[in-house]
């Protein structure tokens, strides 16, 4: 795959009850039986050194930085007659907002601490930018949106991460200054350089895994076929990590 084709994103939908007959390899991760993280089969064997760079990911406290970031997952109950009490979850969430205050309810709070600060402002795409709607590829974002993120951006590095691929967020959006993070990450483009919009620069930290994501997302949309209902989008990366997450 050539680099410069954006990493793809978005979700296969697959029905649960198909999960117990499908192949390992698109399981969820669990712990190598020896030294794979996939089994072995149908797709391919991974060598150590790949098991090792995802611990090294463990050990370098990202994983732990980004949830001490992100708020606690809060339990809803859909059942009005149900027992389950959400008090904790709800005192939880209360506890992390004290550190991380929501930008409308503390806004004086956040100037203050921004003072003598660079500031650089991360967005989300869905239900951020664009209202969520049923059918994915119609998440269009206002006018007035995408004015608002234009005048912000002539004063901060502004930058938009989604689970979607690159492409498709700047599809939407369609402003060549700003940064667009796709596929969780994995597919960074800086703003455009110069008048005549040319690309900017590309960080794509999961390039090394292409050749095997090819792979297994080929198996993926093999194995997708046969699942009813399913589709596999045009997607590679985001696509892959949707599927594992999902199960
Ligand atoms: O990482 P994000 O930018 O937060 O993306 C999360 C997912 O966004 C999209 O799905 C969500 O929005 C859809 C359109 O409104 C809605 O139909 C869906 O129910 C939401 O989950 C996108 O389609 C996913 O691939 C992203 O993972």
């Amino acid at each position: 795959m050539d680099l410069k084709t954006p990493v793809l994103a978005e979700s296969a939908p697959i029905k649960k009850s198909r999960l117990s007959s499908m192949h390992p390899s698109l399981l969820p991760y669990s712990a190598p039986p020896q030294r794979t993280l996939f089994s072995t089969g149908m797709l391919l064997s991974i060598p150590r050194k790949k098991i090792g760079a995802l611990d090294d990911v463990r050990a370098a406290t990202w994983l732990d930085a980004m949830k001490s970031s992100s708020p606690p997952p809060k339990p809803f109950s859909y059942d009005a007659n149900s027992k389950y009490d959400s008090s904790d979850g709800d005192a939880a969430y209360r506890a992390w907002t004290l550190n991380y205050p929501s930008a409308l309810t503390a806004f004086d709070q956040i100037t203050h601490f921004a003072k003598g600060k660079r500031i650089a402002l991360f967005l989300d795409y869905d239900g951020t930018l664009s209202p969520i709607v049923d059918n994915p590829d119609l998440a269009f974002m206002s006018d007035d949106m995408r004015s608002a993120v234009k005048d912000v951006a002539k004063l901060f590095p502004t930058a938009i991460i989604s689970g979607r691929s690159r492409d498709k967020v700047y599809e939407f959006v369609g402003l060549t200054e700003l940064y667009y993070a796709g596929s969780h990450g994995m597919d960074i483009m800086s703003p455009a350089k110069g008048s005549d919009g040319k690309e900017g620069a590309l960080f794509q930290p999961a390039s090394e895994f292409l050749p095997m994501i090819e792979e297994v997302y080929t198996s993926l949309v093999e194995t997708t076929k046969e699942i009813e209902g399913a589709t596999v989008e045009d997607n590679k990366i985001g696509g892959l990590l949707h599927v594992v997450s999902v199960m």
